[in-house]
């Protein structure tokens, strides 16, 4: 059984430490670090902009997972790699012209991903599913850590996972939100590849021994 690829999400971090933060998944098991950029249209939030983002890249050494919950994100995905991204994700949401938007991000080099929130069904990726690098399964309502995983998720993973099976596509599939020791097997036998966890990581004693039962469930 291959093994998932853990990526934390910094939005729990603590922000006015974000240098030690870094250091810590620097010398953990974790293999990509998670970004969400929030602007306070696409979600009621706001979280953090292009120089957080570029200062993070500068400690970081593992790939930055960029999770952009933005309207128009066209207009900054090319700053957003300029920034450090390895990963650009998109909300399906967000983008009446995905096909567009993905060419875009793979013709910057990264890994192009399409977020899409517990109501949306899998089902309209379809069309694009080959062409997707990375799904990031929104598994809260995007816009807040700390919140309740939602339990359709495991299904909707399965649905997924289907769909990339039948289309001979090799897109990775990643859980977000309120990911923690509990689900996390249930996710993987469902066709989970990659698991987003924030607050579960960062507000436990230990967070790089979270980070390594993560990365061995
Ligand atoms: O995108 C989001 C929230 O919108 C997530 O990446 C959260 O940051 C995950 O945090 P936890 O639910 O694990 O606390």
């Amino acid at each position: 059984m291959p093994r998932p690829i853990i990526a934390p999400s910094v939005l729990a971090s603590d922000f006015a430490n974000l240098q030690r933060e870094i250091t810590m998944l620097n010398e953990s098991e974790a293999h990509w670090i998670h970004v969400d950029i929030m602007d306070g249209m696409f979600v009621p939030n706001i979280s953090m902009g292009l120089p957080v983002v570029e200062a993070i890249h500068r400690h970081a050494a593992k790939p930055l997972d960029v999770h952009l919950m933005i309207v128009q994100p066209e207009r900054y995905v090319e700053a957003f790699r300029a920034a450090g991204a390895a990963n650009i994700s998109v909300h399906v949401e967000a983008c009446p012209h995905l096909h567009r938007n993905l060419q875009q991000i793979k013709a910057l080099g990264c890994r192009a991903g399409v977020a899409i929130n517990p109501h949306t069904p899998v089902q309209g990726l379809a069309d694009v599913i080959g062409d997707i690098d990375l799904v990031c399964v929104m598994s809260v309502n995007p816009g807040f850590g700390g919140q309740k995983f939602i339990e359709h998720t495991y299904r909707k993973v399965q649905m997924l996972k289907q769909l990339i099976v039948d289309a001979g596509a090799s897109t990775l599939i990643e859980i977000d939100g309120g990911v923690n020791l509990q689900n996390a097997r249930r996710l993987l036998d469902a066709g989970a590849d990659v698991l987003v966890a924030g607050s579960f990581v960062f507000q436990a004693p230990d967070p790089k021994a979270v980070i390594r039962d993560l990365a061995a469930v």
